[in-house]
C-alpha cells in the first residue's frame, strides 16, 4: 500500500522521506469545497494523519520567524507561496509524525508545488481526491466561515478563485492523465459528501506507486 522510494538516498538535495515508507493521499478543490471538513472525517474513519498546507504556513506565519512577513502578503493577496518554503513545513510535520498515512490538504496548489514536491521526496501520491463545487456556493460558504481568516473577504477570495483556475486546475489534470484523481460533487451535504469520499477509500484498488 506504501508510495515510496525505497533505495537509500544520499544525495543532499533530497528528503529524509525518500527513505520513510509513507502512504500520501492529496485533497484539492477550490477554496471552500470542503477540503478541511472531510479531511477531518477521513482522519477519524481511516486513521490518516490530515496536513493541510494552509494550516501550516499559517501556524509559520504566526511563529514569528523570517518567512512570516513574506506568507502574510502573499495569503492576503491569494498568492501561491515559494514551494521550497510549503515543502519544507509538510517534510517537518511528516518526519515528526510516526503515522505512515497523510491526507495533504491544499497541496500541490501549482505545477511548480507538484513538480518541487516530486523532485524533493520522490514521493506520488496514491490518488487526488478532488472537490467539484461551484464557484458561488463556495463563496457563500467562505463568507459565513467565521473562523477569523484573513482571506476570506470577497476580494481576497477573488483572488483565491482566478489563482485556483489558473495554476490548481492544470495539477489535477496531470493527475487525471495518470488516471489517479477520485472527482467529488462536493455541493452536496457535508454527510453525502462523504459517503463519495469514503467509497474512495474503500475501492481496493490502491496500488503502490514508485516513481
Ligand atoms: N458540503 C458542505 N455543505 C455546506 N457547508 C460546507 C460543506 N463542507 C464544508 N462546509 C463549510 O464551508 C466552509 C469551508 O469549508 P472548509 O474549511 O472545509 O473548506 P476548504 O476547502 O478547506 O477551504 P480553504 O481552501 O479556504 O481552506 C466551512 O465553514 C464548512 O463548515
Ligand atoms: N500549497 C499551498 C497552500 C496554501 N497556500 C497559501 C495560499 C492560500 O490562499 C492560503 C490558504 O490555503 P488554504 O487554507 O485555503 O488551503 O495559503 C500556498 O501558498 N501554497
Ligand atoms: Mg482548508
Amino acid at each position: 500500500m506504501a508510495t515510496v522510494v525505497d533505495s537509500p538516498n544520499k544525495e543532499a538535495n533530497k528528503s529524509a522521506l525518500a527513505n520513510k515508507k509513507v502512504t500520501i493521499v492529496f485533497v484539492l478543490g477550490g477554496p471552500g469545497s470542503g477540503k478541511g471538513t472531510q479531511c477531518g472525517y477521513i482522519v477519524q474513519h481511516f486513521g490518516y494523519t490530515h496536513l493541510s498546507a494552509g494550516d501550516l504556513l499559517r501556524e509559520e506565519m504566526k511563529s514569528g520567524s523570517e518567512n512570516g512577513f513574506v506568507i502574510k502578503d502573499m495569503i492576503k493577496e491569494g498568492k501561491i507561496v515559494p514551494s521550497e518554503l510549503t515543502i519544507k513545513l509538510l517534510e517537518q510535520a511528516m518526519l515528526e509524525n510516526r503515522n505512515d498515512k497523510f491526507l495533504i490538504d491544499g497541496f500541490p496548489r501549482n505545477e511548480e508545488n507538484r513538480a518541487a514536491f516530486e523532485a524533493f521526496t520522490g514521493i506520488e501520491p496514491e490518488f487526488v481526491l478532488f472537490f467539484e463545487c461551484s464557484e458561488e456556493e463556495m463563496q457563500k460558504r467562505l463568507l459565513s466561515r467565521n473562523q477569523g481568516r484573513e482571506d476570506d473577504n470577497i476580494e481576497t477570495i477573488k483572488k483565491r478563485f482566478k489563482v485556483f483556475m489558473e495554476s490548481s486546475l492544470p495539477v489535477i489534470e496531470h493527475y487525471e492523465a495518470k488516471g489517479k484523481v477520485r472527482k467529488i460533487d462536493a455541493a452536496r451535504p457535508i454527510l453525502e459528501v462523504f459517503e463519495a469520499v469514503k467509497a474512495c477509500f474503500t475501492r481496493g484498488d490502491i496500488k503502490v506507486n514508485q516513481l
